[in-house]
């Protein structure tokens, strides 16, 4: 997604994944949003502590940039306990999970991020590993191979997805909790702004904050990485005021005032203007411009979906009336399946 960086939803770099770090809020308190998932998880700990055992397993589902890593390290840090972490793409067969969970001590907390691209091998090892903390190791191969049995620690394994769809069933099953985490509402985003302008020293009224909050997608990731463009707009045009800096700043970004960036509107004009508003399935899509239908599926699709700019219908995606107004056109009339 290089060519859309600004408001892409991963973490850019090094320097961006330190700039996070440095806003991560570490406790539950700290965590702004997500009422339902915090409350469920508060119980799920403290329930745990009162019995003196390890916390279940815990799935967080949701699109990229919401709070998932956020989460699993608050668990560790409010239960007290180490954190390990990893994530699906670096476990490319049993044997890397083995030596993860042969190295995890008592109690630990083993975050897997993007777990739904874990090996099929390796996670058929991990549906032993939460059932029994316990694993099969194979040695050698054809008719002498044998297994070797394992004991593991007890552990709490976080697993974060973006795609819930992709998970086997019997791993989904074995997880205590499934956390879905939301698109953020603005007036939340304007809390995670508040919260990390502080944190950063940054003097910016409310109102110039707000429309910030507004235009970052829903996600708090988005949100302060805004916030840090802006900041730098500021430093170079300190004469104009807050709230034309902030609407300079993200119309240089290509944000557009309801908080689509490019990548949004490429998949809105590609539906509307080469398949007059569809249906159409999202791998079309996803050649049309040039973009892996994960990517559309997992973090475009979704905001827009909520955006109430597209629907999806059996038959593919649709663009709905607002979409095509968003993009100053006008809907075809008499089009029964318009919504
Ligand atoms: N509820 C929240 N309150 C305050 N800040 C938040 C919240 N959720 C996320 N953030 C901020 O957004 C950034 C991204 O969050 P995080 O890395 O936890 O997202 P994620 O869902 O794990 O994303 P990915 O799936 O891409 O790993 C973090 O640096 C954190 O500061």
């Amino acid at each position: 997604m290089s060519e859309f960086d600004i408001t892409s939803v991963e973490p850019l770099d090094e320097a961006e994944l330190d700039f996070e770090g440095a806003l991560r809020p570490s406790s539950l308190d700290e965590f702004v949003g997500q009422r339902r998932v915090v409350g469920q998880l508060d119980l799920l700990l403290k329930a745990a502590e009162m019995d003196s055992r390890t916390p279940d397993h815990i799935l967080l589902a949701g699109p990229p940039g919401l709070g998932k890593t956020t989460l699993a390290m608050i668990v560790a840090h409010e239960t007290g306990r180490a954190l390990r972490m990893s994530s699906g793409p670096a476990i490319s067969h049993a044997g890397d999970l083995a030596a993860l969970l042969s190295s995890l001590v008592p109690g630990e907390v083993l975050f897997i991020d993007e777990i739904h691209r874990m090996a099929r091998s390796a996670e058929e090892m991990l549906y032993l590993a939460m059932e029994d903390f316990r694993i099969d190791i194979m040695v050698g191969k054809g008719v002498g191979a044998s297994s070797i049995p394992l004991e593991l620690p007890p552990f709490t394994l976080v697993g974060a997805t973006t795609r819930t769809g992709l998970l086997a069933n019997p791993l989904r099953d074995r997880f205590g909790f499934t956390g879905h985490l939301e698109f953020y509402e603005t007036e939340e985003l304007l809390r995670v702004l508040t919260r990390s302008a502080a944190l950063l020293g940054l003097e910016i009224p409310q109102p110039a904050l707000a429309e910030i909050a507004g235009r970052s997608r829903g996600t708090p990731r988005i949100a302060n990485r805004l916030l840090r463009r802006v900041r730098d707009y500021m430093t170079v045009h300190s004469s104009e005021s807050a709230i034309d800096a902030v609407n300079n700043a993200l119309a240089l970004y290509d944000v557009d005032p309801r908080g689509l960036d490019r990548l949004d509107r490429s998949v809105l004009t590609v539906l509307i203007n080469r398949f007059a508003g569809g249906p159409v399935g999202v791998s079309s899509l996803a050649v049309s411009i040039g973009e892996d239908a994960e990517t559309i599926e997992a973090v475009v699709e979704p905001f827009l979906i909520r955006e109430g700019l597209i629907v999806r219908t059996p038959r593919g995606r649709v663009a709905t009336q607002e979409g095509w107004k968003h993009l100053g056109l006008t809907p075809p009339a008499n089009d029964p399946t318009l919504l």
